[in-house]
């Protein structure tokens, strides 16, 4: 069978970054370290050196490990935060609570997650402290972590203010503070920030760090700015299927994205697309751009029929997130042109006006 794309005249897409290919970056980094044999199980150079240039990144001697997805970093940090009759505060929709079908809850033992409002996909400091005070009996799961997601799942990002208030209740009431970073990167590309702020001088504990959508084949990086909570995170990693035998292949392209500011160089490719066609969304008549485009998502309401006409002509994109608007999300290889082949489709499915 020959290894080609099925359909080579398939456009760039928008339903996600996860559908975008490795980026030349890292597959330059997986090819080059892909000679002789090496320790395994990341007691390979290429590993170490990945997790020393993390600790650079973000000016601190954290913890970091590598494992294969998103879903498994979120879910094996927060049973490190915390014990099965504990809760977890996250907001409402929050990807540990509407799209890792429970694994939270799973690897936690059972640890309960209770949902916050807030605008914008971000957690409302006054939700945490109602749910964390609304019953101290012993019948309530105890909260003992508060999760935010940075970038947001709407694709907004938490400003340091933000951040410190979420920080003020959580040291309040004793919270761990985790930090799901899927697209960290394109918080920080849209924020001129340097990454300290935006986790471990913010509080948190525990981030993970995507990327997958930043342009990795595999390869989420937990990382614990709380040395202690990292205790023995190894030995879950590896009861969860989640410790890579062949780990540089997971470290490496953290080395290569790492290294001249690819990664948020990607990052910041992407936002810019998104901005743009947000911007030429919000021009066209009966269209509106629902939330702040601030990292790669756009989320987009259309007249009536325009999803199923873009969905007919081959666009794929995703209406579950939010509140059934379109989210059209850009990655690192997003093209000008991609953006106009969208607008113009977007266009020719608009209703006629006159
Ligand atoms: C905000 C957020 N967190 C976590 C994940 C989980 O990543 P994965 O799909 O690799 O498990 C995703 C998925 O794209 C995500 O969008
Ligand atoms: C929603 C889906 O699970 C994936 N996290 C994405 O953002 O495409």
């Amino acid at each position: 069978m020959k290894l080609v794309h099925p359909d080579p005249e398939l456009k760039n897409q928008f339903a996600s970054d996860n559908y975008a290919p490795i980026c030349p970056e890292a597959m330059a980094a997986m090819q080059a370290v892909n000679q002789g044999h090496v320790n395994s199980y990341g007691n390979d150079p290429w590993t170490s050196r990945a997790c020393n240039l993390l600790r650079e990144f973000f000016e601190t001697d954290c913890q970091v490990f590598f494992v294969f997805n998103g879903t498994a970093a979120n879910s094996l940090a927060l049973a490190s935060l915390c014990q099965s009759y504990h809760s977890i505060v996250c907001h409402e929709l929050a990807h540990i609570e509407t799209d890792e079908c429970g694994a939270p809850e799973f690897f936690s033992n059972g640890t309960k997650i209770l949902l916050a409002t807030g605008n914008g996909g971000k957690v409302d400091p006054d939700q945490v402290e109602y749910l964390v005070t609304r019953r101290s009996d012993i019948h309530y799961p105890k909260p003992k972590v508060l999760s935010l997601t940075q970038s947001t799942e709407l694709g907004t990002v938490y400003t340091p203010d933000e951040l410190q208030a979420l920080r003020d209740c959580a040291e309040k009431h004793n919270l761990r503070l985790h930090m799901d970073g899927a697209r960290f990167a394109n918080a920080l590309a849209g924020r001129d920030l340097h990454p300290a702020e935006l986790t471990w001088k913010a509080g948190i504990d525990v981030l993970t760090f995507g990327g997958t959508k930043v342009g990795m084949a595999v390869g989420e990086a937990v990382i614990f700015f709380n040395r202690e909570l990292a205790a023995e995170f190894d030995y879950r990693c590896k009861q969860a299927g989640q410790l890579a035998s062949k780990m540089r292949y997971l470290s490496a392209p953290w080395i290569s994205l790492l290294q001249d500011g690819v990664l948020v160089r990607h990052a910041r490719h992407a936002n810019a697309m998104a901005t743009r066609l947000g911007d030429e969304l919000q021009a066209l008549p009966g269209v509106e751009v629902v939330h702040p485009v601030e990292a790669n998502a756009v989320f987009v309401r259309f007249p009536q029929g325009v999803i199923e006409t873009l969905q007919a002509d081959g666009w794929y994109f995703y209406t579950f997130i939010g509140s059934g608007e379109a989210r059209l999300m850009c990655s690192w290889n997003t093209r000008e042109e991609d953006v106009s082949q969208l607008i113009s489709a977007v266009r020719a499915a608009l209703p006629e006006t006159g």
